[in-house]
C-alpha cells in the first residue's frame, strides 16, 4: 500500500492559537479513514490544515509523494483534494446542474455519473442551490467534490443535522464511493457507529492529538475505547 497523504508532526492552528500539536497521520492509496473525536478536538482544523487554510507552525504534508506543505489552497485543490466543508460551500444562486458543470474536470466522475448516484439531484437539476433541502445541498456538495475528480475526498461531518432517511441515502452513496469505487477519503463524523462500517481505518483525536488509531473493525469491537474517547453519548446518537 503506497501512501497517498502523509502528515508528519504537524503543528497548526489559527493565528497564535495552536490546535494540532505534532500530529502525524498516513492515508494509503484507495483507503478510507474515519476521523473521530468529541467536539472541539481538532478534526475540522486537521481537514483545513490539509487544505492549507490554517496557520502552519511546523511539520510537513505530502500528497502523492509531493511536498504540499507550503502550497497555496487553490493549488492543493487542483492537485487532488476534494474538500466538502461543514458549511457545504455550494453556489446557491446557480442550478444544481450549473453547480457541477461550472467546476467539472475530465475524469471518471462526470456530472452524469454523479446524477446516477444521486437520483434526487438528477430530479432537481434545474433547481437553484437555495431551493434545495439540507440533505439535497449536502448531496450536491459531495457531488461537486466528486466532479473535480479528486485523489482524496475530505468530508467534514456530512451527516450533521440531516433526517434519518437522508442520512441512509448519503451513507449508501459514500459506501459506493469509498468501498465500491475505492476513492481515498477522510470522513469526519460524530456518529462513529454509522461511519465505521464503511471505512477501512479510524483515528480518534483529543486535544489536537491522535489518541487512538487502528482498523475501523477493531474500533467497532472496542466498546471501551468508544466509551473512553467518544463518550456514552455516541451510543445514544446512533
Ligand atoms: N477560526 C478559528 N479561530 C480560532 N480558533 C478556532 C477556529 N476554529 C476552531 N478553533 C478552535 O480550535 C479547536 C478545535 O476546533 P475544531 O473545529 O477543529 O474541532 P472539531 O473537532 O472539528 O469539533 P466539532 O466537532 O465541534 O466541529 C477548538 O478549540 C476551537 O475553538
Amino acid at each position: 500500500m503506497s501512501a497517498l497523504l502523509t502528515i508528519d508532526k504537524v503543528i497548526a492552528g489559527y493565528g497564535e492559537a495552536v490546535v494540532l500539536n505534532g500530529l502525524s497521520l498516513t492515508l494509503g492509496e484507495g483507503r478510507s479513514l474515519a476521523l473521530l473525536g468529541r467536539n472541539g478536538t481538532g478534526k475540522t482544523t486537521l481537514i483545513e490544515t490539509i487544505c492549507g487554510l490554517t496557520t502552519l507552525k511546523g511539520g510537513t504534508i505530502h500528497l502523492g509523494g509531493q511536498d504540499i506543505t507550503r502550497t497555496r489552497p487553490e493549488r492543493r485543490a487542483a492537485l487532488g483534494l476534494g474538500w466538502v466543508p461543514q458549511e457545504r460551500g455550494i453556489f446557491k444562486s446557480l442550478t444544481v446542474e450549473e453547480n457541477l458543470t461550472a467546476i467539472a474536470v475530465a475524469g471518471p466522475w462526470s456530472p452524469k455519473r454523479v446524477f446516477d448516484m444521486f437520483p434526487r439531484l438528477a430530479e432537481r437539476r434545474g433547481n437553484l442551490g437555495n431551493q434545495l433541502s439540507g440533505g439535497e445541498q449536502q448531496m450536491l456538495a459531495v457531488a461537486r467534490a466528486l466532479v473535480i475528480n479528486p485523489k482524496i475526498l475530505l468530508l467534514d461531518e456530512p451527516l450533521e443535522g440531516l433526517a434519518p432517511i437522508i442520512v441512509d441515502e448519503l451513507l449508501s452513496a459514500i459506501a459506493r464511493i469509498v468501498r465500491d469505487e475505492g476513492l481515498s477519503a477522510i470522513i469526519v463524523e460524530q456518529k462513529a457507529r454509522k461511519i465505521l462500517p464503511l471505512t477501512d481505518a479510524a483515528v480518534i483525536l483529543d486535544r489536537g492529538a491522535v489518541v487512538w488509531e487502528g482498523t475501523s473493525a477493531a474500533l467497532m469491537n472496542d466498546a471501551a475505547a468508544l466509551d473512553r474517547h467518544l463518550g456514552v453519548a455516541d451510543r445514544a446518537h446512533t
